[in-house]
Order: structure tokens, then sequence, then C-alpha cells
């Protein structure tokens, strides 16, 4: 019995520029791309690149939450530009995060689907704001959050009138040393059951190595996700953040070529 607002198996459409609806919960989300918008150039290749394997929404952050202030925290609203122009170049719906309720006019402008990243998971504020969007929201699971936590963060954005939510599983914090994060694949099918929700895993996040990216999407995709959401990148060495986790061109290719 759920004790959550959720009660149906939620499906809903996300527009595409010019070309067919997703409709989430029948059509596999596969969101790719840089994990931050570099340049207009680093942007568009790798949504030509992606999209031409099969990936269906772009992924590509301009505001970024950093350990470290003095790490790159994203070109801000010239990210906003890139993404809304490389949006039209290559008609791919797009996702970037939302971390201020400040910026979310101009974000909703560009953004297809709403991303609440991990560590604004329990930001009540931000959760109340994007529940009173009509547009998708995809909810990362917090860092040390638990199932139940994440679900109330859910209800909140729910609560406001917004039921269009993605769940996305990224690994949460544990004691094991050799990957970034621990992947929680028993989330996906906890998740269904218990709101009805869908649910995508980002391997990318919850390994932090690029090796285990494959492995990890076609598990999370036997385990009935969604989707997946991977970061891509045309010279993952040189990235101004997440090189480590992000798949070169051709590892994307051959993911894609693996899970078709
Ligand atoms: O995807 C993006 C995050 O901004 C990134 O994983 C943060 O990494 P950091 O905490 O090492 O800066
Ligand atoms: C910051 C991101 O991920 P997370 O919130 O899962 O750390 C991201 O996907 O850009």
């Amino acid at each position: 019995m759920k004790k959550n607002l959720f009660n149906e198996d939620l499906k809903f459409e996300i527009n595409i520029c010019d070309e067919k609806k997703i409709i989430v919960k029948e059509d596999k989300l596969i969101m790719a791309g840089p994990c931050a918008i570099e340049s207009y150039e680093q942007l568009l290749e790798t949504a030509k690149f992606v999209k031409s394997k099969g990936a269906n929404i772009l992924r590509g952050g301009a505001y970024k939450p950093r350990t470290s202030p003095n790490s790159f925290q994203g070109l801000k609203e010239e990210g906003l530009e890139i993404l809304k122009a490389v949006k039209k170049e290559t008609g791919l719906p797009v996702i970037t995060e939302l971390m201020d309720a400040r910026e979310l006019d101009k974000l909703c402008e560009v953004s297809d689907i709403i991303q609440i990243g991990s560590r604004n998971m329990q930001n009540f504020t931000l959760l109340t704001e994007v529940g009173k969007q009509n547009k998708p929201v995809m909810l990362k699971r917090g860092i040390s959050a638990s199932i139940s936590e994440w679900i109330g963060a859910a209800e909140y954005i729910a609560v406001g009138g917004n039921q269009k939510i993605i769940m996305c599983e990224r690994g949460i914090r544990t004691y094991n040393d050799y990957t970034r994060n621990t992947l929680d694949l028993a989330a996906v099918p906890i998740i269904q059951k218990e709101t009805g929700l869908p649910i995508i895993v980002d391997p990318s996040h919850a390994t932090g190595v690029r090796y285990l990216v494959k492995p990890m999407s076609i598990a999370s995709l036997a385990a009935g996700a969604d989707g997946i959401m991977v970061e891509v990148h045309p010279d993952p060495v040189n990235a101004l953040s997440d090189g480590m986790q992000s798949l070169h061109f051709d590892e994307f290719e051959d993911l894609m070529n693996s899970i078709k």
C-alpha cells in the first residue's frame, strides 16, 4: 500500500523542438552530453554525435554545483544561450540544472526538463518553486538520501500541482572506496512500485569511473530503468568538470550499440 502522493503509473510527454514527442514511460530516455557546457563548439559537436547514436535528450550544465569555489562554476547565462542555440540547431530537447529559484524563468525558457541536482534534493524552497511549473522535473537522489527522503522530496514538487517528475538514481555515499558513489539499483523497482514515477539512472555520477559506465548502464536498463543519463565529452581528459567519468565518443557509440 502506497503511503505517498503518487497513485498512478505516471506518463507524460516531453516536447521536442522539431520532431516527435517523447512519451515518458514508453520511450527509453537516453540523456547524454557533457557535464558542463564549455563552449558552443563543444556542445554542438557533442549534441550532433550523441543524437546520431540515438540519444533523445541533450544534457549540459550551465550552472555547476562544485565542491570547491575554485572549480569551474559553469558559464551560467552564457551557457543557457549556448544550450538554446544548440537545441535549435539539432532539434534535441534539453535538460539543465536549476540551482537557484532566481534563475527559474530564464532556465525554463530554454530547458525542456528542469534538473534538480543531488545537492539540492532537500532544498524545499526550490522544490516548491518547480512544483508550480508545468514542466517536467528530474529529481536526482541526494548524496546520502534514503529512499523515503527522496520520495518526500518528490512529494514537495507534486503538492504544488506538478506531477511530471522523473526520478534519477545517481549513487549514494558508502564506505566503498573504488567508486565515487555506490549505485543502488534496487531503487529502480522500489521507486516504480512505491510511486509509479519514471526513474532513470546516472551511471556517470554513480561510479565516477569511465569504464564502469557501460556495464552499469546495461544493468540499470535490465533492472527496468526508464532510461539513463550519461556524460559524454569530445575530449574528456581536458574537460572542465567530471572528465574521469565522461565517455569518449567511441565509448558512447559502443554503449548505444550494446543497449539497442
Ligand atoms: O556534474 C557535476 C558536478 O558539478 C560535479 O560532479 C561536481 O564535482 P566536484 O564536487 O568534484 O566539484
Ligand atoms: C551535478 C550533477 O549531478 P549530481 O547532482 O548527481 O551530482 C549533474 O548531473 O550535472
